[in-house]
């Protein structure tokens, strides 16, 4: 297992800043997600991770050792690291145990423990019976299990995977991000798993980094990603949340007291006076507001049938946001006016907020001031 720490580390190509100033740490263990939209420079901090990048600025360590920085490089095969690709990188014209075993020869390693280290490692991506096939022979679900055993087989510190999940069906990657769970959790090795999507990186990992224009956005456990947003972006791109404009009055007791479409509310969040956003997901509002609960007024701009109910599309009418997801048990006409009971949600600075100035706080319902 192996801790990774980058301190200010920017890698340019050319005019384009793919990785800006980053610094985080991610401890021995994790299994730890880098997400964010296309280009955004998230393969980058991975291949600097491997040796394949160098930095232009910071140190990058791993383990408490500088590998990248201070005028020092390590290279990518003395960094104790194996790495899974979408390709899955096979040999065609050799068994699935050759493959595995394959790098293991070339540490010099007996064939008794090649062999061992084999079987034990197909026994770990539940593909034991299958050393005989060649790869032409598998799923895609089952090569993409051999591209991580022979990783796994080589017992590194490190494993960097780099979208392996993208070339499979819907289903199988369902199937597959359970199964890479628990091979990291009896592997006991820190795994770097990089992918666009949002949903995969909060299913598997127990650490997520988000990353927009070469920036950490935030970095932080899946549910807080969720349920406190550092940024609006970070808002908009977890658990597709929407952002609406609010003008932030005050804190009052742990709580932000917001003005939103003439109403004075207070809500969890964590921003100073002036400019804010709420982040609204569709599990913070509902069609039939409670007594006392806060609503806004809107109207129903589109339904879908989603998960055996209803999910409306809501246009708050004059509140400049965009349309927000409201579900509902029973379909509700376009056009028809809705009173959108709200029961939580995250107030933000408009201008997005550093981790460290963000107060860890217990979320608490909103609630609307008389
Ligand atoms: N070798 C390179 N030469 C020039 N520009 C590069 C190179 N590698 C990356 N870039 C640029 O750096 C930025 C970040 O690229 P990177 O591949 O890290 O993004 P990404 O988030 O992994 O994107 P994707 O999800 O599309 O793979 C992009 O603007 C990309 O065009």
């Amino acid at each position: 297992m192996a801790e990774i720490a980058f301190q200010s580390v920017t890698r340019n190509f050319a005019a384009t800043t793919a990785v800006a100033a980053v610094s985080f740490t991610v401890p021995s263990g994790a299994f730890f997600a880098l997400v964010g939209p296309s280009g955004c420079g998230k393969t980058t901090v991975l291949r600097l991770i491997a040796g394949l990048e160098r930095p232009d600025a910071g140190t990058i360590s791993l383990d408490g050792r500088i590998v990248a920085g201070a005028g020092r490089f390590v290279e990518p095969g003395q960094r104790d690291l194996g790495m899974v690709f979408q390709s899955y990188a096979l040999w065609p014209h050799m068994t699935v145990a050759g493959n595995i075993a394959f790098g293991l020869g070339l540490r010099g390693l007996s064939h008794a423990e090649q062999w061992a280290r084999t079987a034990e490692a197909l026994a770990l991506v539940g593909l034991e019976g299958q050393a005989d096939r060649r790869p032409h022979q598998l799923s895609g679900g089952q090569r993409q299990r051999v591209a991580l055993a022979r990783s796994l087989a080589m017992r590194p510190a490190l494993i960097l995977l780099d979208e392996p999940l993208a070339n499979l069906d819907a289903h199988l990657r369902q199937a597959m991000l359970a199964e890479f769970r628990r091979i990291h959790r009896q592997a006991r090795t820190t795994f770097v798993f990089v992918t666009h999507d949002q949903n995969e990186a909060m299913a598997l990992a127990d650490l997520v980094a988000v990353m927009d224009r070469g920036r950490m956005q935030q970095i932080a456990p899946p549910q807080e990603l969720f349920a406190r947003p550092a940024s609006a972006m970070v808002a908009r791109f977890v658990g597709q949340g929407r952002t609406v404009p609010v003008e932030v009055l005050g804190t009052e007791g742990g709580l932000v007291r917001v003005r939103l479409m003439g109403r004075d509310l207070v809500l969890p969040g964590a921003a100073p006076a002036g400019p804010g956003w709420l982040c609204l997901r569709a599990r913070d509002l509902t069609l039939e507001p409670a007594p006392g609960q806060p609503r806004l007024a809107g109207r129903v701009s589109d339904l879908r049938f989603e998960g055996g109910d209803y999910m409306l599309s809501v246009d708050l009418e004059g509140s400049g946001a965009d349309l927000v997801e409201v579900p509902s048990m029973v379909p509700v006409a376009p056009g028809a006016e809705v009173s959108v009971g709200l029961s939580g949600g995250w107030v933000l600075p408009r201008e997005g907020l550093a981790r460290e100035g963000l107060a860890p706080m217990a979320l608490q319902p909103a609630y609307e001031v008389a």
